[in-house]
């Protein structure tokens, strides 16, 4: 622990006996002991306290490197941008790998692979595909879910976004059209439905990646979890079976498409996906592509429904766009510049991924500023574990002003674009960027052009403050992704 100690420097920061990972996890913060798990949901806090934009966490059991996490955005940047120097431990990508290797769980050469397979589904076409299905599936939801009634009222909005993502990544990636109303049961020779299945899936990841295959059994939670787990290894290989035995060759520009084609000849001198390539990059692409976004639209809902006068000024923009009320299309892109704000503030607050991690994989060092504007040098001996803490720099004061308020018209002006990383950035950043920010558009201005929306009133909460109900709404538990806990809605329809 000294040792650990003195190659930092003495750096300032935490110190534990316990490790915060591991068998020590489930620990609280006490302090001393351990440090927790909610340092991440801590946004900026951590480094007013120590004074200085990186922050150490040393402990002495186990014995291990030291750890940053990091506000600062140069620094991030630098680490971004230095792939090799700067790799991500894969290690911690392990609960990913349940049904094969991928693109988020990979590293170096076998990284490169599959980034090259899986780019080129990415591109404008696939943009295009995903607006006119996203399109496709909000229409559904209004004309049949909602049947255009006068008033919608949703106990968790996470029930509008979640299989709304599902349906857009299920048909712009994987040509799998879903309607609001199909699919209510099982279809034969399955459990579940794709939706149900997913579902389940993305909340007991972690449940999954905690237990032994024994332990599934234990109660009725972890056997759904255990059926949900084989029922989408049944749902990937119909995909990829029934597109492998079409007879015409569809002409799609979708992902499916683009890994079916890596696993059937070699890629530009890589070699071909295996099977279980295949399956893990499949999943990894259903993953990546539901959650991130349903909750980041989820909590886009909350903040629009709390900031009455933000909502306005985003229909008003909207109409003055498009005064005949009708659906924009992919060309009217640039019409959307006051969603595209309420977009990326929303991630700036709310970003999914708060901590991105890496480790550095050779001997360095970091420069940073204190309070007082000093620089500050800071070693980073090979093997320190590196936390790129979103979160809290998208909450420094030093690059946002009045970080804590929801104000989309900062993004009009000249923001600080290194500091705003939801997607992480350099050549590890999000390949499904432009597909989450389009499908988003497309969600957020259907819906406020059509409807107005409000949190929903509840007698026991008639006599709390703005503060308490904003607190109460934009509550979050941190999941694989920040996961909004509870946003009750009530939808007037405009006309
Ligand atoms: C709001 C929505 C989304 C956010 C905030 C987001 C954020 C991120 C972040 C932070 C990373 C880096 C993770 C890391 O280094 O461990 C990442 C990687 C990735 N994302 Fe997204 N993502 C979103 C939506 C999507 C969608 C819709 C797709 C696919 C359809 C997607 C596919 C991927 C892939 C394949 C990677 C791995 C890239 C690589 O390692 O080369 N993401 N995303």
């Amino acid at each position: 622990f000294q040792n650990t100690v003195k190659s930092i420097q003495n750096h300032p920061g935490f110190r534990n006996v316990l490790s915060p990972s591991g068998l020590f996890s489930f620990l609280p913060r006490i302090r001393g002991i351990s440090l927790g798990r909610s340092i991440i949901a801590d946004r900026y806090a951590p480094y007013e306290q120590f004074g200085v934009d990186i922050v150490s966490s040393v402990f002495a059991i186990p014995t291990t490197k030291p750890h940053y996490f990091i506000a600062d955005a140069t620094v991030i940047k630098e680490i971004m941008t230095a792939r090799i120097k700067f790799p991500k431990p894969i290690s911690l990508y392990k609960l990913l790998l349940f049904f094969g290797p991928n693109i988020v769980a990979s590293e170096r050469d076998e990284w490169k692979r599959y980034r090259k397979v899986s780019a080129p589904a990415f591109t404008e076409p696939n943009n295009k595909l995903v607006w006119d299905e996203t399109v496709h599936v909000v229409k559904d939801l209004f004309d049949n879910v909602w049947e255009n009634r006068k008033e919608v009222i949703y106990e968790h909005a996470l029930d509008i976004t979640m299989p709304l993502a599902l349906f857009v990544i299920g048909a712009a990636g994987f040509g799998r059209r879903i309607g609001w109303n199909d699919e209510m049961v099982a279809p034969p020779g399955h459990k579940l439905t794709f939706k149900d299945t997913l579902d389940i899936v993305s909340r007991g990841v972690l449940l999954k990646a905690a237990l032994p295959t024994w332990a599934l059994y234990a109660t009725k939670r972890t056997r759904a979890v255990k059926i949900a787990f084989e029922e989408l290894e049944l749902y990937m290989m119909d995909m990829i079976n029934s597109r492998r035995s079409s007879e015409k060759k569809e002409d799609r520009d979708d992902l499916l498409t683009s890994l079916l084609d890596a696993s059937e000849g070699d890629f530009d001198g890589f070699a071909k996906l295996t099977d279980r390539e295949l399956l893990g990059n499949i999943f990894i692409f259903l993953i990546a592509g539901h959650e991130t976004t349903a909750h980041t639209l989820c909590f886009a809902l909350a903040l629009l429904a709390l900031y009455q006068d933000e909502q306005e000024r985003l229909y008003g923009e909207l109409m003055k766009a498009f005064p005949d009320g009708r659906t924009p299309t992919y060309e009217d892109i640039n019409k959307l510049t006051y969603v595209e704000c309420v977009l990326n503030e929303t991630l700036r607050m709310f970003p999914p991924a708060s901590n991105i991690p890496k480790f550095a994989a050779e001997d360095s060092s970091f420069v940073t500023t204190n309070a007082a504007g000093e620089k500050v040098v800071v070693p980073v001996p090979a093997g320190t574990g590196l936390s790129l803490h979103v979160s809290a720099l998208h909450y420094n004061p030093r690059y946002w002003s009045e970080p804590y308020a929801f104000k989309p018209a900062r993004f009009l002006e000249d923001w600080p674009r290194d500091a705003f990383i939801p997607f992480s950035g350099g050549v590890r950043s999000c390949l499904g960027r432009r597909f989450a920010e389009l499908e988003s558009l497309v969600f957020l201005s259907m819906l406020v052009m059509q409807y107005k929306f409000i949190v929903k009133p509840e007698p026991q909460f008639a006599n709390e403050t703005f503060e308490q109900r904003k607190e109460r709404i934009l509550k979050f538990t941190q999941g694989i992704t920040l996961t909004p806990v509870r946003v009750p809605l009530v939808f007037t329809r405009r006309d």
